[in-house]
C-alpha cells in the first residue's frame, strides 16, 4: 500500500515529516492547499495530509465520474459518514439512522412531491421570519449579521415543512435545531482522535446524542403520541392531520412499537442537520455576492416583482424566475458548502482504481473537490469571475429549450448538491426556500455591503469552510427610501463606473 500511496503526488512535502506537520497545517490553510493540489495535478488525484492520515483528493471532471458512478460496496458514503470521515454517525447520531434510512426516502418522495402544497407555509415562514429578524422601521439603514439571521430563517422555514406550526416557532426547539450540527461535529472530532479500540467506550459519552434527543422529545413527544392516538382512533387518514414531515415519517413506522418516538425524533434531527446550515451558508454566500455586486439588485428586484404580480407567490411562480435561479446557481458555484461536494470510503480490499490507473487503497478516504470543477477553465469560461447571469444567458440562447443548468440540476460540472448516486435529495426544498428568500429581501428591502465592494471572507477551521459571521450587510425596507448618506442606485452607479 506505501508503494501505491508514493506514487499518487502529494500537497506539500510527501514526506514523513508532513505526514505529522501536515495535518496541522490542514486546520488553517485547508483552501490554499486544495487550490495548490488542483493546480499543479488538474484531473488527477492528489494525496492532502490530515491529522496522522492522507486523504486522496479528485480534482477533475473524469475522475469525479469514476467516483459517482461506483457502487455503494466499493466506494461507500455510509462507511465515511459513519465512522472515518468527521460525523462519526454511530456515536454523535446512532447507528440506526445507516441500516434503515427511510427518512431519506421520505425526503426524496414524499416532501419533494409536496413542496407546491407546502409553499404557502414556507413563504410565509419566510416573510415572517426576515420581517421578525431585519426589523426595520422603514426611515434609516440598518446593519444585521448574516449568517445568524439566516440560520434562523432557515430553521423557522425548514421546521415549518417539517413539523409545522407553533413549533417552528418555538425558540429552545429552534436552538436544538441549530446547535445539534454543531454538537455533532465538535464531538465527533474529538471522537475521531481517539483510537478506533477506545471509541466504542467513550464515543457514546463524549456523544451529545441522549440529551438532544431528550431535548426533541420535550417539544415533539406530545404532537408525536397525539398524531398516534389519532390515527389509532380514527385511521391513517384522520381528519385535521397536518400535511407535513413528521406525519409522513410516521406513515412510515409501526406506530404500536414504543421507539418509535425517540427514533422520529432522531430522524428530525438529523434532517435538521442536513438542511440548516448548508442552505443557510448557501444563502449567506448569495447575500454577500449581491452586496458586493450591487448592480444585480435592480434586475433581481424586476425579475422578482414583474413574476410575483402576474402569478402570486406560487412555487409555480418560483420556477418562472430565471435570473434568481442564474444568480443562486453561480453563487453556489463559486462559494460551497466546504471543501467537498462528495466524501467516500474505499471498501473494496482490492482498493480502488480510477480511470486513469491510480489505485488508493482499501480504507483510503476519497474526496471530490469542488474546486477542480467549478473553477476548471475546460468547465466555464472565466471561471474566477462571478456572473450572475451565467445560467440566465445559457438559458436564452437559440437551444434554450434544451436548458438543463436550473439550480436543481447536478452534473459533472456543477457539484454543489452532489452527482448520480448520493444527490441532495433535500436540494428541490433548499432552492425553494433559497428562491423564496431571496426574492423576498429584494422586493421587500433595499441592501448595501457593509464596506462597498468588499466581499466578507469565508471563516476557515479544517474542513469547516463558511461563509463569515461576523458581516453585517445593511438593509432598508421598504426599497427607494433614500438612506442616510448614500441610497442604492448611488452605489450602484459607483460599482458600474468601475470603482
Ligand atoms: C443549499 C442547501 C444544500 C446543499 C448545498 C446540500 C448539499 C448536499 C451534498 C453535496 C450532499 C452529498 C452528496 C454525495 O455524498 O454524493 C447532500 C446529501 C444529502 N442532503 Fe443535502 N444539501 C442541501 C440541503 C439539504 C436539505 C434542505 C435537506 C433535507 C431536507 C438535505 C438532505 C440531504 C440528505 C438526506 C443527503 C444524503 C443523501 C444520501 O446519502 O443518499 N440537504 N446534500
Amino acid at each position: 500500500d506505501e508503494r501505491k500511496i508514493g506514487s499518487i503526488p502529494s500537497v506539500g512535502s510527501s514526506g514523513l515529516l508532513e505526514y505529522y506537520t501536515g495535518g496541522w497545517r490542514f486546520l488553517f490553510h485547508y483552501p490554499e492547499m486544495l487550490a495548490e493540489g488542483c493546480e499543479k495535478y488538474p484531473g488527477r488525484v492528489f494525496r492532502v495530509p490530515r491529522v496522522f492520515r492522507w486523504d486522496f483528493t479528485v480534482a477533475g471532471t473524469a475522475l469525479t465520474q469514476d467516483v459517482v458512478t461506483a457502487p455503494e460496496n466499493v466506494l461507500s458514503a455510509v462507511a465515511a459518514n459513519r465512522d472515518a470521515s468527521s460525523l462519526q454517525l454511530d456515536f454523535t447520531m446512532g447507528p440506526e439512522l445507516s441500516t434503515n434510512s427511510f427518512h431519506i426516502d421520505v425526503v426524496r418522495t414524499k416532501l419533494t412531491r409536496n413542496l407546491g402544497k407546502c409553499f404557502p407555509g414556507i413563504r410565509d415562514e419566510v416573510s415572517c421570519a426576515f420581517d421578525e429578524l431585519i426589523a426595520s422601521d422603514g426611515t434609516d439603514w440598518k446593519l444585521v449579521t448574516v449568517l445568524p439571521m439566516t440560520t434562523k430563517v432557515v430553521a423557522r422555514t425548514v421546521n415549518h415543512v417539517f413539523v409545522g406550526l407553533p413549533t417552528c416557532r418555538n425558540e429552545d426547539y429552534l436552538d436544538l435545531a441549530m446547535q445539534y450540527t454543531i454538537d455533532v461535529f465538535l464531538r465527533a472530532q474529538l471522537i475521531s482522535l481517539l483510537p478506533f479500540f477506545l471509541r466504542p467506550i467513550f464515543g457514546p459519552l463524549i456523544s451529545s446524542r441522549n440529551q438532544s434527543v431528550r431535548k426533541g422529545l420535550k417539544h415533539l413527544g406530545p404532537i408525536i403520541e397525539y398524531r398516534i392516538e389519532q390515527e389509532k382512533q380514527h385511521g391513517s387518514d384522520w381528519p385535521g392531520k397536518p400535511n407535513d414531515y413528521l406525519s409522513w415519517l410516521l406513515e412510515s413506522v409501526d406506530i404500536n412499537d414504543e421507539r418509535t418516538a425517540p427514533d422520529i425524533v432522531s430522524r428530525i434531527l438529523a434532517m435538521n442537520m442536513a438542511g440548516i446550515h448548508t442552505t443557510s451558508n448557501a444563502f449567506a454566500h448569495a447575500l454577500f455576492d449581491l452586496t458586493t455586486h450591487p448592480s444585480y439588485i435592480n434586475a433581481l428586484r424586476e425579475e422578482a416583482e414583474q413574476i410575483v404580480e402576474e402569478h402570486g407567490w406560487t412555487k409555480a411562480a418560483l420556477n418562472k424566475m430565471h435570473k434568481i435561479d442564474s444568480f443562486l446557481r453561480e453563487s453556489q458555484r463559486m462559494h460551497d458548502n466546504g471543501p467537498f461536494a462528495i466524501t467516500r470510503q474505499v471498501l473494496d480490499p482490492l482498493g480502488f482504481k480510477f480511470s486513469d490507473g491510480t489505485v488508493v487503497p482499501y480504507g483510503s478516504i476519497v474526496n471530490v473537490t469542488f474546486r477542480g470543477v467549478h473553477f476548471n477553465k475546460t468547465n466555464y469560461e472565466n471561471p474566477d469571475v462571478f456572473d450572475g447571469f451565467r445560467f440566465y444567458k445559457m438559458r436564452e440562447e437559440p437551444n434554450g429549450a434544451l436548458f438543463n443548468r436550473h439550480m436543481t440540476s447536478t452534473s459533472l460540472d456543477h457539484l454543489s448538491f452532489g452527482h448520480k448516486v448520493h444527490t441532495c435529495p433535500g436540494r428541490f426544498l433548499a432552492a425553494t426556500e433559497l428562491k423564496t428568500m431571496l426574492a423576498h429581501l429584494v422586493i421587500n428591502y433595499d441592501l448595501r455591503a457593509e464596506i462597498e465592494g468588499v466581499r466578507p471572507p469565508d471563516d476557515v477551521f479544517g474542513i469547516v469552510i463558511v461563509p463569515n459571521g461576523r458581516a453585517k450587510p445593511q438593509y432598508i425596507s421598504p426599497p427607494g427610501i433614500p438612506g442616510p448618506d448614500m441610497t442604492l442606485l448611488s452605489l450602484a452607479k459607483l460599482w458600474d463606473s468601475g470603482r
